[in-house]
């Protein structure tokens, strides 16, 4: 059964990480979805994971046709939605283009700015390039959900579950279109957050871009770094650098497009940096060791506020941690055991120093059950720490 409040088919345009995501979990929900991507080997991988069918129409844009309002040519097969999973730098393009292209489809995209694009779309309104009626058509969202890794090979239907999914709706923008997006987000798993482009990209500013840009500085320190010290890496820098990893391409356009928010942030940063250097330079002056305790206080406070799961209120989970064998099936012996239990899993990681036979497996779950599942794996003959 498809999605009620989504008009059908879908074309995603764009089948990498978070296109390739959406076709395999709108699929799931049993949506008819097609795929167009430029790269003929993104669009195949795509469609073979099961994202979705060919979409049968040429989509190749003209160069600077959007720019000089040439219409492009219309196909025979409408859909009634489309999702531009492009590159932040086209997505302003190709929202245009599936406008003035789909008469009658509501456009949404799903790039990690939104400031920049809404004013493309209102731009091609005053250029005479888009009619109102069709820029109100399109509606802004971002899925707070990703991986460091690009790609069709790196997707997943489940990408979304339990993710923060903004639309950036304003009261311009066509009924239908806010109610297709949100049917997406909700069918994906999500939770619909509403919010204008400005305050969206302000608010990603500081919980997106300045934890990537922090976790690059991180590990670009570590270029140089002998092997033998890298060897003592525990889940401290795992932690804090695994965003590292992420594909400089996209995150130019990201930082690129949200740069003055941005900056605002790092200006901030920059005088803490400051402060925390004259300290340092003489630890042992007074007042300095408290300087330094401020600042981990500081830490303590910002980090409690993070929400939990699904947007709940911060919660201190408690911990129990099971030392297992370095073997197949472990781990999935042990959850068994917490499912027996009765206990929910509220989250789940894995301590592994290497060269060690073992791995610290830490269970999260709600404080009241700590004992209860500690004593139900003891009992199993697990070692729980
Ligand atoms: N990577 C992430 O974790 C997240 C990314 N996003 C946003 O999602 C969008 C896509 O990002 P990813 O899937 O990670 O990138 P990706 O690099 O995995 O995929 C982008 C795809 O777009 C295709 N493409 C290039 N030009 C195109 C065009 N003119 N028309 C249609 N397709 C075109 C590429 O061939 C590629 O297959 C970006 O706007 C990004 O800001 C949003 C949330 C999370
Ligand atoms: O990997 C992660 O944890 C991310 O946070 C990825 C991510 C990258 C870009 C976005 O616009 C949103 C999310």
């Amino acid at each position: 059964m498809a999605p009620r409040g989504l008009p059908e088919p879908v074309l995603i345009r764009g089948t990498g990480l978070l296109g390739t995501s959406i076709g395999l979990g709108l699929r799931a929900a049993g949506a008819d979805v097609f795929l167009a991507d430029p790269s003929p080997s993104a669009q195949a991988v795509a469609e073979d994971i099961g994202a979705g069918r060919p979409f049968p129409g040429d989509l190749v844009e003209t160069p600077g046709a959007v720019a000089s309002g040439t219409t492009p040519a219309r196909t025979t097969t409408m859909p009634g939605t489309v999702v531009v999973a492009s590159p932040p730098d086209v997505t302003g393009q190709v929202v245009i283009d599936s406008l003035l292209r789909f008469p009658g489809a509501v456009v949404l995209d799903i790039a990690s700015v939104k400031g920049e694009i809404q004013r493309q779309v209102q731009a091609g309104v005053v250029d005479g390039i888009l009619t109102e009626a069709q820029a109100q058509r399109y509606v802004g969202t971002h899925p707070m959900a990703g991986r460091e890794r690009s790609g069709p090979v790196a997707a997943r239907g489940q990408l979304f579950t339990a993710a923060p999914w903004v639309v950036c709706a304003g009261p311009e923008t066509a009924p239908e279109a806010v109610v297709a997006a949100e049917e997406i987000a909700r069918t994906l798993g999500a939770t619909v957050h509403r919010m204008g482009a400005e305050d969206h990209d302000a608010s990603v500013a500081l919980i997106s871009h300045l934890p990537q840009i922090a976790a690059s500085l991180v590990s670009s320190r570590l270029q140089e770094t002998p092997a033998a010290s890298l060897a003592l890496s525990g889940n401290g820098l795992r932690d804090t650098t695994r965003i590292a990893a992420s594909d400089p391409q996209l995150w130019v356009q990201i930082l690129a497009a949200n740069a003055p928010d941005i900056l605002q942030i790092l200006y901030g940063v920059r005088e803490d940096l400051d402060r925390l250097i004259v300290t340092m330079e003489d630890p042992t002056a007074p007042g300095a060791r408290l300087d330094i305790a401020q600042l981990m206080a500081e830490g303590n406070a910002g980090h409690a506020r993070i929400p939990g799961k699904h947007g709940a209120p911060p919660q201190a989970f408690a911990v129990v941690t099971v030392i297992v064998d370095d073997t197949p099936g472990q781990i999935s012996a042990v959850l068994q055991d917490v499912g027996q239990a009765g206990v929910n899993v509220e989250d789940l990681r894995m301590d592994h120093s290497a060269g060690h036979e073992v791995g610290m497996l830490e269970i999260s779950v709600l404080p009241g059950r700590k004992q209860e599942l500690t004593d139900a794996l003891s009992a199993r003959g697990w070692k729980v720490v």
